[in-house]
């Protein structure tokens, strides 16, 4: 069954990793697929190659998250181009590992600016058209694990995943008039090139692995499914609930 048949689907940060994943899973379920990017403008072209050649249509559109500018381009463009917007998956992310004591004024304003500012504006503009449609709509933004929990080297990003979890609660009592539902996954560790490199330490990804009562660390592919489910009709009575993606890591506690 495609959940997703007939619908535009716009993801942030589509180029690589769980955007990718997002982007063709919800092609693979029906959806022409738009997708923002911040520089990786042959892996944008090979996601959206990827797109249509699951018979679906495609459109890969530069533009930084942080500026209030790109959320209206982005939306303007895939209406353009595809006539609507279904469902916004808000995604596009940094983490910049670096130590609290010494942290750097410009990586903690960068890492806000991007990750929650930018998931605010897209929302917002995502919102705006959804509400012009008079359809309603699915939004759903990838917060993390880190929402909950903390992160020695991650002190400049952990409050942004905790503020996009927190968006998409508020957003959520302010557009469900609309028929517009807001909900979050909150992924654990995920391979990507987010972490490629703190992950090349063995004793962390040992530890992180450990963990897990599933055995093992995510994949991209594994937020598909549930970026799907929350931005499709199966989901229709979901609206500011936050899905851990984590292969039970959160819960283990002892
Ligand atoms: N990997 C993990 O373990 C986890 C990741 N997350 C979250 O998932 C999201 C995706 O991360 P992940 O797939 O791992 O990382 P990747 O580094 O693989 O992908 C990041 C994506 O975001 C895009 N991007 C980065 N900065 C900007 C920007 N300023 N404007 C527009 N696009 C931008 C990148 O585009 P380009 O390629 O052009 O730079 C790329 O498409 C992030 O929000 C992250 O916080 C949450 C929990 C766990
Ligand atoms: C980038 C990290 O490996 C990743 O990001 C998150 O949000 C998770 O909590 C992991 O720490």
């Amino acid at each position: 069954m495609k959940l997703l048949e007939g619908k535009t689907v716009l993801v942030t940060g589509g180029s690589t990793g769980i955007g990718r994943a997002a982007a063709i899973g919800a092609a693979q379920h029906g959806a022409n697929v738009a997708i923002n990017y911040a520089s990786s403008d042959d892996k944008a072209a090979s996601c959206v190659a990827e797109i249509e050649a699951l018979g679906q249509r495609g459109l890969a559109v530069k533009g930084d998250v942080a500026l209030p500018e790109s959320a209206t381009d982005f939306v303007n463009k895939a209406v353009e181009a595809f006539g609507r917007v279904d469902v916004m998956v808000s995604n596009a992310g940094i983490c910049p590992f670096h130590a609290f004591l010494d942290m750097p004024v410009e990586t903690v304003d960068r890492t806000f600016r991007v990750n929650l500012h930018g998931a605010y504006y897209m929302v917002q503009a995502a919102a705006n058209q959804m509400v012009r449609q008079g359809q309603g709509g699915a939004i759903v933004a990838v917060s993390s694990i880190s929402a909950l929990v903390g992160g020695e080297f991650q002190t400049h990003y952990t409050p942004t995943k905790a503020g996009v979890h927190s968006l998409m609660q508020s957003a959520a009592i302010a557009l469900g008039k609309y028929g517009i539902r807001c909900n979050s996954v909150l992924p654990g560790t995920i391979l990507t090139e987010i972490n490629k490199e703190d992950l090349a330490d063995q004793d962390k990804r040992d530890r992180m692995t450990a963990r897990i009562p599933l055995g093992r660390l995510g994949e991209s592919e594994d937020l598909a499914g549930p970026i799907v489910f929350l931005a499709s009709d199966m989901a229709a009575y979901v609206t500011g609930a936050a899905l851990l993606v984590d292969g039970g890591a959160f819960v283990n506690l002892q």
